[in-house]
């Protein structure tokens, strides 16, 4: 049996850079982002019922990400009509990863684990943080979102405290190598709980 961790955390706080240093300490993971982007991709199961909700999305075959940001941006309630078609594809391929893959951690990549209920079918979740001033600063110099598109993800989800009081670890990722050491450290207790059982 693998222990299922969700990294969980808010726009720009850190997931991805957090999972990498998982992955080297011999952790599967699985990145919800990452699902869905293989989604929107040519022969990607979202390009039908995409096809048909925002035609004018699908550019040669696959989803484009900025005519969504269009979208979102003139349509808010848009957003709500996308996951209904993405979600339940992003938890089949979850599923799938879930009962393929056999490492005795695996990780959870999942932005919204809490705002989806995903985080019931965790075994420990782990939620990367950063002061809010910092967060939007580091979403802002990677240069593919305006504040405007920043604000609207940001506020609809779930708090960065909320979201760290319902974890059982946070990560603090205010530099690589100190995010490193808590990630080792995480993956020690873990492995620890795991011989014990
Ligand atoms: C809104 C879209 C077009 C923006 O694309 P873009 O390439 O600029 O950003 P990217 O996908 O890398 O997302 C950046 C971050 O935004 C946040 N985010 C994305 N979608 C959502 C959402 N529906 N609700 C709240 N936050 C979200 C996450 O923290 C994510 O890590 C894209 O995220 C999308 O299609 N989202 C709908 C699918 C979804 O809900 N994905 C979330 C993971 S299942
Ligand atoms: N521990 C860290 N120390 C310093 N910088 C970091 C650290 N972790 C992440 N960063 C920087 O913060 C930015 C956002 O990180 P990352 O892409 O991992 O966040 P994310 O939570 O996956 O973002 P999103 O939710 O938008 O997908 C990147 O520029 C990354 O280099």
């Amino acid at each position: 049996m693998s222990f299922a961790l969700g990294l969980t955390g808010s726009i720009g706080m850190g997931k991805s850079t957090t999972a990498q240093m998982f992955v080297d300490e011999g952790c599967a993971l699985w990145d919800a982002d990452a699902a869905v982007h293989r989604l929107y991709s040519r022969e990607g199961a979202a390009i039908a019922p995409m096809r048909v909700a925002f035609p004018d999305a699908v550019i040669d075959g696959s989803v484009s990400r900025e005519v969504l940001k269009q979208v979102i941006a003139q349509t808010p309630a848009a957003l709500k009509q996308i996951e209904a078609i993405v979600h339940p594809l992003v938890a089949a391929d979850r599923a799938a990863f879930r009962e393929q893959t056999t490492a005795d951690i695996l990780v959870f990549d999942i932005p919204l684990l809490f705002e989806t209920g995903g985080d019931v079918a965790m075994d420990a979740v782990a939620c990367v943080s950063i002061p809010a001033d910092t967060q939007k600063r580091r979403v802002m110099v990677r240069g593919t979102m305006t504040e405007a598109q920043f604000e609207h993800i940001r506020a609809k989800q779930m708090p960065n405290d909320e979201k760290c009081a319902r974890s059982d670890y946070v990560i603090v990722t205010d530099t690589l190598d100190h995010a490193r050491a808590q990630v080792q450290d995480v993956v020690r207790q873990i492995r620890a709980g795991l011989a014990d059982a």
